[in-house]
Order: C-alpha cells, then structure tokens, then sequence
C-alpha cells in the first residue's frame, strides 16, 4: 500500500523514491504503476520501496517458489513474477479478479504468466487447501501477504506451515501510515480498524517463536519474518 505521508516527512520519501527506488524499477513494473495510479483505489499497490526490498530477499534467498495473498492490480505479482528464475512458480490469492484483470495485460507483456498461478478465492479456504496439499506444506521459499489486515494473525496460523524452515513471510502495512505510534485520539477515524488489527499482530508477531522478525519503515511499514522451525 502506497505511503501517505504520515510515515516519513515528504520530502525524505521522496529522496528515498527519486534516489535509489524509481531508478532501479523495472520499466514493466514503472507501466504497472501508472496504469494503476487512475484507479480509485491506487493507493492499495504496493509501495515501490517496498517492492525494492522485497525483490532483494527474493533474490538473496534464491527464491523460486512462492505465495502471495492479495494481488490488486498486480505490482508485487509481477515483481515476484520478474524476480524469480524461468522455472520458478508463484501462486497468487485474490478474491477479486477484476482487479487483477487490469495488471494482466502487462503481465501477459512481460512474459512471465507462466510462473503465475492465480487463485480467485477468499484467501483463507485457498490457503487451508493448500494445506491438504502434502507437496504444498513446508515447500514455500516466500510469502507475501499483503490483504485484508484483520485476518493478518489468521494467515500467520496456516502461511507459517506453507514456509520452508529458514523461509521468508513479508507482511505489509505493519506500521499502518505511521498510525501505530499515535494515541488512539490523534488517529484519523478511518484508519483506527486497521491500526487496531496491525497493533494486536505486531505484537502476537514479537512474541512468536516459531520466527525472527525484522520491521522496516518501507512504505507504510513492512515486516519480515523468517521461520525458524
Ligand atoms: C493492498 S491490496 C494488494 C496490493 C498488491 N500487493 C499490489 O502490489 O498492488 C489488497 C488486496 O487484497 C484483496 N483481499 C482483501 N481481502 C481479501 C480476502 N479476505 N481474501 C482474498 N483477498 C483479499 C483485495 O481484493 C485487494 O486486491
């Protein structure tokens, strides 16, 4: 989900952007942005910061195998489908296809459709067969969820089976715009249910032994976990 200020002062994002981020963004990525940025809920797309990250843990961690719950118009869908090697396969959850329909011609220019599976269900029967897949279990190399907030600890339960040990789960939005660490007073009353649900996560998330967790200030907040066992 793209930054919106709270966060980061402006003009340090917008440093951090037109420094090293925009640079070094794929030209198919830079087209799905834009083809996105008229649609009434762009602020939804993964933050290209974000995405820069995300795309060095794929390729830090060799990734070839992955999942990603809640795809919108595609941008992390397409990053992943970019980043990871031709045989790679990444399997991708969405509830509403018509949101990922707007990205596909992109994606379809790219050339890599191939490695995507994209799956139009509610995120948490998709995940739960998965689960009855004995090949699935334990066999994700990366999980990005990146979907409804009040389900973040529900995806936790089931992703964290789907991981490889010493695999990586990105979470987004874990700093909810910088609303985390407000009083509840001085927070917009439109973001008080996602900061409530991101709050109650972050902290289920530090007491977990079954991951490591790394939190960064990427868009409006990314947290990183590896599983451990
Ligand atoms: C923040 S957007 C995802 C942004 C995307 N990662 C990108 O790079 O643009 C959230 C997406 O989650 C989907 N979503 C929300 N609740 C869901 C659910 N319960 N099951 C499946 N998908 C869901 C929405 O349809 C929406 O497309």
């Amino acid at each position: 989900m793209a930054h919106n200020g709270l966060l980061q002062s402006d003009e340090l994002y917008k440093y951090i952007l037109e420094t090293n981020v925009y640079p070094q963004e794929p030209e198919p990525l830079k087209e799905i942005r834009a083809l996105t940025a008229s649609h009434q809920l762009s602020f939804m797309g993964t933050s290209p910061d974000a995405g820069q990250m995300i795309e060095m843990l794929l390729k830090l961690t060799g990734a070839k195998k992955t999942l990603e719950v809640g795809v919108y118009t595609g941008y992390s869908l397409l990053l992943t489908a970019l980043t990871i090697p031709e045989d790679g396969k990444t399997v991708a959850i969405d509830v509403n296809r018509e949101f990922y329909e707007i990205g596909k011609p992109l994606i379809d220019k790219a050339g890599v459709e191939h490695k995507i599976n994209f799956i139009e269900s509610e995120a948490l029967p998709a995940l739960d067969k998965l689960l009855e897949d004995p090949a699935s279990k334990g066999s994700f190399d990366f999980v990005f969820i990146d979907a409804d907030k009040i389900n973040y600890l529900n995806y936790h339960e089931k992703v964290i089976n789907l991981v490889k040990v010493n695999g990586i789960i990105v979470y987004d939005n874990t700093l909810w715009y910088g609303s985390v660490a407000k009083s509840e007073d001085l927070v917009p009353e439109t973001l008080k249910e996602g900061r409530t649900s991101v709050l109650k996560f972050n902290k289920a998330l530090a007491m977990d032994s079954r991951v490591k967790v790394s939190m960064a200030p990427l868009g409006d907040g990314i947290t990183i976990c590896r599983r451990v066992y």
